[in-house]
């Protein structure tokens, strides 16, 4: 992080996920003038951090944070081609954009750090997997490390086969389970509870199991077990639940199965 306060850092885009991490990394004591956003529309917010805002670029910044949308890569990012094939290291959060593609539009010797994060990443509980190029080293892999970890746990996967399939748990998987407590609670309505209490049971219900399988000695199917009394009642939900042809388990993975595919499909 030494390296960071004095070298700089930059950010490509500041919407969602760019501010999440920013905010982690001002929050745990980055100077904010060791920081340069580059961003059409700043927010309130990040003109109040005090980080410098579509300004000149610092000549060899530590590390360059890429958080734009995949789509607007080829546009955006060709303005940052001067710090590549340098000992700046690009740290990609977009879907999708391959190690390959980066080396084409910054150079073959540019050091590309991919993570995908998720989005609990703006409260600290974040979980992101990171995988480097050839030119990344083990002091870059380690530097792109310690900034996420500002924001969550970290994990290092193999290639960018497993990031891809990471992504469709990790990165899209808030998503899925604040899908779980909209239909919680969807059903609590149609059970008959009042939409507010059905809202605060399903959200109340999803983040005390999360915490609980988060810290229990079990593991999930255990802490699965001990709810379900033999010949109770939520044998009789997870025997529509757990049906291997019409419960989660299909359900889920054809989930995971689409998300996959567009991750592909954004790489081609
Ligand atoms: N949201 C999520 O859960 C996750 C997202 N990601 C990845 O993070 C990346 C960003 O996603 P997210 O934060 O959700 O998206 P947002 O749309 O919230 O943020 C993208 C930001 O980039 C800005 N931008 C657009 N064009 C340019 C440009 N030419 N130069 C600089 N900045 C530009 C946008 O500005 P404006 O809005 O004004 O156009 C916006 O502030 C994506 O690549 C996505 O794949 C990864 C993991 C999880
Ligand atoms: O939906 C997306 O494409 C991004 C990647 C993972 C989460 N959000």
């Amino acid at each position: 992080m030494d390296d960071v306060a004095s070298r700089g850092m930059v950010l490509l885009g500041c919407g969602r996920m760019g501010s999440a991490m920013l905010k982690g990394w001002l929050d745990g004591g980055l100077n904010p003038r060791a920081v340069t956003v580059i961003t059409p529309n700043p927010s309130d917010w990040l003109r109040e951090t005090g980080v410098h805002v579509n300004a000149p670029l610092p000549a060899d910044p530590a590390i360059v944070l890429l958080a734009v949308k995949p789509q607007k890569m080829d546009e955006a990012l060709p303005q940052l081609k001067s710090l590549g094939n340098g000992n700046t290291v690009f740290l990609s959060v977009a879907a999708g954009i391959t190690l390959a593609r980066y080396e084409e539009i910054l150079g073959a010797q540019t050091p590309i750090v991919r993570a995908m994060p998720n989005t609990p990443s703006a409260i600290g509980r974040g979980i992101t997997g990171i995988v480097g190029n050839g030119h990344a080293t083990q002091a870059h892999m380690d530097l792109a490390q310690s900034l996420l970890e500002a924001v969550g746990q970290v994990v290092r996967v193999a290639d960018e086969t497993q990031l891809r399939a990471l992504t469709a748990i990790s990165g899209c998987g808030p998503a899925y389970v604040f899908h779980l407590i909209e239909t919680m609670a969807k059903a609590g309505e149609g059970a008959g509870l009042a939409p507010d209490v059905a809202l605060q049971l399903a959200r109340a219900t999803v983040a005390g199991a999360g915490a609980l399988a988060e810290t229990a000695s079990e593991d999930p199917a255990q802490l699965r077990i001990n709810v379900t009394s033999p010949g109770g009642v939520t044998a009789e939900a997870l025997r529509v639940l757990m049906d291997e042809e019409t419960g989660f388990p299909p359900l889920l993975e054809r989930a995971v199965a689409a998300a996959i595919k567009r991750d592909k499909e954004l790489s081609a």
